[in-house]
């Protein structure tokens, strides 16, 4: 093995049998739920498959490297091959040095010792002395900071508190290489902000992080390299932010481009555009301006409408939405496809990724004519560092940045 990679992956496959319910993810069971009340079809035969198939890579020591890919794709399988909790059935995987890692919440504790207690037990785990644990020990509490159930039996923690022990321990116990899976999503916003900015720190020792998210806005900020999986398989690796790239737009529903959506009746089609630009961009930048285009087309008149540009994040949830009435376009002539053109500034959705669909409602109407949930998505990238905005980011700051000012008053002078 080459001294300067930390890990080094060769052909890795791993296979599972597929049936028994609890196996498989919680998406995979409700679409195998749906699918079976939709056409009472018999349970699916139990049936071998690859959550892994001739997986290699190689992680430089001292990089952070995310894990990306969509819900099954094998990204905790990977991790577990890498921690030995499971044995892979071909190829081989080398870790060079001392492995911690924070893979589920509560794996690594003994549910009847106290926090204090596990602390040691994990740290001789990893292999260290007493001495060097308990010359630690203040700074792995204070990290946590779970107040005073520390001479408590860790079954009695939620799981955010277990999240916090854990991860305080992962990281302060000092392995030469850290496995994180999601579990940080458990904890709340400061902490997050405090486990990544250990992270980092780990790296800039020159250990190897290896980290699985969904939230790609964290993955850009916090990992040099990303390993994106697709079915098991490599699909890419490489520099973050062009893994990334990669991954949402082989992940969006549909081209940023605009696809007209609906009936030869009414139809529609969104793009987002810079100003005075026919480029349709899918990158844009906290704080620009852009215009959401929406194209409308009938075949029969429709005189008075409202249209609805809605935007969701990754979850679902919706932010925001563009709405023409209020701003006082309400009468669609459809003798010719028309363009209503939603002129956003300064863009306050901070980074991430989003959902955009739209409606089209006929005025005085509850039910929309036509509804497209989900027609394009955009990622929201942090401007450069010169740009004013550019400590914004989502995951200290919430989604959107409202507009405001702030000044400095005297109470009652
Ligand atoms: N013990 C197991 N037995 C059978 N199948 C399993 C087992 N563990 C995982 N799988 C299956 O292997 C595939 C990969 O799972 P894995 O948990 O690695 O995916 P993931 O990328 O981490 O997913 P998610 O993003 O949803 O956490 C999935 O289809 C899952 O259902």
């Amino acid at each position: 093995m080459q001294d300067h990679l930390a890990i080094e992956v060769r052909g890795l496959s791993k296979r599972y049998r597929r049936g028994a319910i609890g196996m498989s993810s919680l998406r995979e069971e409700v679409e195998l739920f749906l699918a079976r009340r939709r056409d009472q079809r018999p349970r699916r035969a139990s049936r071998e498959f690859y959550a892994l198939k001739d997986v290699t890579f190689s992680v430089p020591a001292g990089s952070v490297c995310g894990i990306i890919g969509r819900n099954g794709s094998g990204k905790t399988t990977l991790l577990k091959v890498l921690t030995s909790i499971t044995e892979p059935e071909e190829g081989e995987a080398t870790l060079r040095g001392r492995v911690g890692s924070l893979l589920e919440v509560g794996a690594g504790f003994h549910p009847e010792l106290d926090g204090i207690e596990n602390i040691y037990l994990n740290g001789a785990i990893l292999g260290m002395s007493k001495s060097e644990i308990t010359s630690k020990l203040d700074r792995i509490i204070q990290f946590a900071d779970i107040g005073d159930v520390m001479e408590t039996p860790v079954k009695r923690y939620s799981s955010g508190m277990y999240v916090r022990l854990a991860f305080a321990i992962a990281a302060h116990l000092e392995p030469d290489i850290l496995l994180v899976d999601e579990v940080l999503a458990v904890g709340d916003a400061d902490f997050q902000r405090k486990s990544l900015a250990k992270m980092k720190d780990a790296a800039g020792e020159g250990r190897t992080v290896l980290f699985v998210s969904h939230n790609m806005a964290m993955v850009r900020q916090l990992c040099d390299i990303a390993v994106y999986l697709e079915a098991g398989h490599l699909k890419q690796i490489g520099a973050s932010s062009s893994v990334i790239d990669a991954y949402l737009l082989g992940s969006t529903p549909r081209s940023t481009q605009g696809e007209r959506t609906g009936t030869d009746e009414l139809w529609g089609e969104l793009r987002i555009l810079e100003p005075s630009s026919e480029t349709a961009c899918d990158h844009l930048k906290f704080g620009g301006d852009y215009d959401f285009v929406l194209r409308l087309g009938a075949s029969q008149p429709f005189r008075r409408g409202v249209a609805e540009i809605s935007i969701f994040d990754q979850e679902g949830a919706r932010i925001s939405s563009l709405e023409s009435l209020a701003e006082g376009v309400d009468q669609f002539d459809f003798t010719q496809p028309v363009e209503i053109v939603f002129n956003v500034r300064s863009l306050g959705l901070l980074p991430g990724t989003y959902i955009a669909g739209f409606s089209l409602f006929a005025w005085g109407e509850e039910e929309p004519r036509l509804s497209v949930e989900a027609c394009l998505s955009f990622e929201v990238v942090a401007a450069t560092v010169n740009d004013a905005y550019w400590p914004y980011l989502r995951e200290y700051h919430g989604i959107v940045r409202l507009s405001h000012s702030a000044n400095l008053r005297v109470p009652g002078s």
